[in-house]
Parts: C-alpha cells; sequence; structure tokens
C-alpha cells in the first residue's frame, strides 16, 4: 500500500515538473509502461497473499487510473496553452501599411499615343500601321516631294539605297490607303519614323509621330479648324485656345501650322511658354491637288485635309520634360513616374 502511495505521489511530482508533452510521454512510460514501476508491482504479485491479491489489484488499477488522467489533463493544458501562444504570436495586424506591389509602368509615348488615338477613335477615325522602311515613291514623291527638295538629301534622310528609306513621317501610310481607293478616309497613322537629323533636346534620329488624314467631298478648312481644335480641347483643357499660322508643306495647300494657349499660364506668358502665351503643336493643310492625282483620286470631286503631331513633343509638353533623351534611356528612376 505505502509502495503504490508513494508511486503515486512520484508521478505526480513528476508530470507536474513537466514542461512539454515529451516529458509527459516519458512520465507515463516511466510508470504505466511494460517495464514501468506499476507492471513491476503486477509482476511482484506473487509475493502477495492470495487472499490480499485482488484488493492489491484494484488499487494498482487505481493507481493507474489516478495517473491516467492526470497525465490526460495536463497535456491538454499544455497543448492548449501551446495554442494560444501560437495564436498570440500569428495575430496579423491589418492596420500595418501594405507592402507596395511593383507595377508596370507606361512610357510617357506610350502614354501620349494612346491619347491622341482615343481622342480620333472617338471621332470615328481608323488607326492604321504601316512599314518603317519606305520607298522613296511613297515617302517622297507621292507626297508631292521634288526630286530636289531639301527634305530628301542625307543630312535628313536614312537611305538605304537609292529607292529605299528609313520613313520620316509617316505620311506614306496615308499614301497607300489613298490609293487603294476606298472613300470617304478617316484615319490616322501613329508610328515610328527616322531623321539625320544632329541628336539634341528636342531632336532624335527616331522619333514616334501621329498623322491624321480626312478625305471625302466637300471636306473644307474649317473642317481642319474645327477637328484640332477639338483635338486640342481634349489634349489641353476645354479653356485651350488654337491659332492657325500660315506655313507650307509641299504636300497640302494651303498649309497651317497650330498653337494653342499654353496649358501652363492660360495664354498670359510664362517660361514654359517663352513668354509668348502660345505653344505650337502640329502642322496640318488641305491635302494638296498633286498628291490626289498621283494617288489616283480625282481632286475636283473629293477635297481633304491632313495633320502631323509629334509624340515626343505631346508627351515633352504635357509632362514638362525638358529633354527628349530622357525618353530613350530607359532610367527606371524617370520611367517609374508616369
Ligand atoms: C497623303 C498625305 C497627305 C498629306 C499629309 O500631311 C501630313 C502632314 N504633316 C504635317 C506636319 O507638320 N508634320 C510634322 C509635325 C511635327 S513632325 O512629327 O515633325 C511632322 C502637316 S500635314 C500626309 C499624307
Amino acid at each position: 500500500k505505502e509502495k503504490l502511495q508513494s508511486i503515486k505521489e512520484e508521478a505526480i511530482r513528476q508530470i507536474e515538473a513537466s514542461d512539454v508533452p515529451e516529458k509527459l510521454n516519458e512520465v507515463r512510460v516511466k510508470f504505466l509502461g511494460k517495464k514501468g514501476e506499476l507492471t513491476a508491482v503486477l509482476k511482484a504479485m506473487k509475493d502477495v497473499a492470495p487472499e490480499e491479491r485482488p484488493k492489491v489489484g484494484q488499487m494498482v488499477n487505481e493507481t493507474r487510473a489516478a495517473i491516467e488522467k492526470l497525465l490526460e489533463e495536463t497535456k491538454q493544458n499544455m497543448e492548449r496553452k501551446i495554442r494560444e501562444e501560437r495564436l498570440k504570436q500569428e495575430v496579423i495586424d491589418v492596420t500595418l501599411p501594405s507592402k507596395k506591389n511593383m507595377v508596370g509602368h507606361s512610357h510617357p509615348n506610350t502614354i501620349a499615343q494612346e491619347e491622341v488615338e482615343r481622342i480620333f477613335i472617338g471621332m470615328g477615325y481608323e488607326v492604321v500601321e504601316g512599314p518603317e522602311i519606305e520607298y522613296d515613291l511613297y515617302n517622297f514623291e507621292k507626297l508631292n516631294i521634288p526630286a530636289d527638295h531639301p527634305a530628301k538629301d542625307e543630312q535628313d534622310t536614312f537611305y538605304i539605297n537609292k529607292d529605299i528609306v528609313l520613313r520620316t513621317q509617316t505620311s506614306p501610310v496615308q499614301a497607300r490607303i489613298m490609293e487603294e481607293g476606298k472613300l470617304p478616309i478617316r484615319m490616322i497613322s501613329p508610328g515610328r519614323v527616322f531623321r539625320s537629323d544632329e541628336v539634341d533636346a528636342t531632336h532624335s534620329p527616331s522619333f514616334h509621330q501621329i498623322e491624321g488624314l480626312v478625305v471625302d467631298k466637300k471636306i473644307s478648312f474649317s473642317d481642319l479648324k474645327g477637328t484640332l481644335e477639338v483635338f486640342a480641347k481634349e489634349l489641353f483643357g476645354p479653356e485651350t485656345k488654337t491659332k492657325f499660322r500660315p506655313h507650307h508643306f509641299p504636300f497640302t495647300e494651303p498649309s497651317a501650322e497650330m498653337d494653342v494657349t499654353c496649358f501652363k499660364c492660360g495664354g498670359k506668358g510664362c517660361r514654359f511658354c517663352k513668354g509668348s502665351g502660345w505653344i505650337e503643336i502640329l502642322g496640318c493643310g488641305m491635302v494638296h491637288p498633286h498628291v490626289f492625282e498621283m494617288c489616283g483620286i480625282d481632286p475636283e470631286e473629293y477635297t481633304g485635309f491632313a495633320f502631323g503631331v509629334g509624340l515626343e513633343r505631346i508627351a515633352l509638353l504635357k509632362y514638362e520634360i525638358d529633354d527628349m533623351r530622357l525618353l530613350y534611356e530607359n532610367d527606371i528612376r524617370f520611367l517609374k513616374q508616369f
């Protein structure tokens, strides 16, 4: 009896001294296992008087049950405490700032091109693209640019051979569409163009342009002005004013350059518009009759207007970027601002 009592007390002491479930297993093996202390008592049963055995056996079972009960309770408590501790560790503070996930950025040119395309697509224009390597025929001749025209010489144009050039404007795309003869035409042609110019803050040998062309019956200069005025207001804001200054291009007659009121100072004059209050945006004009004839369209039956705008120029103006080369250096610190 005393032996069982001391086993029970020792087991309780060891259970209470355990700090992890593994320790409880050791206690279980030590006292209740095959080689455990309680089993040893049962093995010593042969030394007990036969009439005492049932009593001793019952006491052993009671001791075993008591130890098992305490082991189980202690294990439950231990596991609950471990679980609570983990939950405390793993709490998520939803008020913490989220980590900034890196998203892609559009290039200023892309933003400018998509903005200009959106405006003209909204007016029912088609977006048409064409080859960057072009025949002299489409890049110059069909645009009424005669063989001896200064635009044709080496210092402005990259020649592949005497008949093939890197296109200097996207006009050849329009000429090709006009040649197809499906009228009326309302199109814009965005794309890369090449000039063997000096490279400086406002010139690059390769830049982007969007040209537009409208061909229909009774198209007038006021259609041109009205269309480009809407374009200017869409691009630079509803209070923008436009001004058309007479100009000359071989492929349009009459020709003009369009200025818009400076969107920085509203036309009063500032550093941005060099004090004039106006900023030149694009060139335009009525399609020259010779161009119609060379594309097989009767200039007596059809008229049209065309315009051309430099995309980098729009991007530089809109984002007040003072050096075009920043657009091509792929400096991520510059590009991620847009
Ligand atoms: C068949 C056809 C007939 C006429 C055409 O006229 C396209 C035009 N372009 C301009 C013009 O000023 N372009 C420049 C603006 C800045 S830039 O990017 O350097 C090129 C005026 S009219 C085009 C095609």
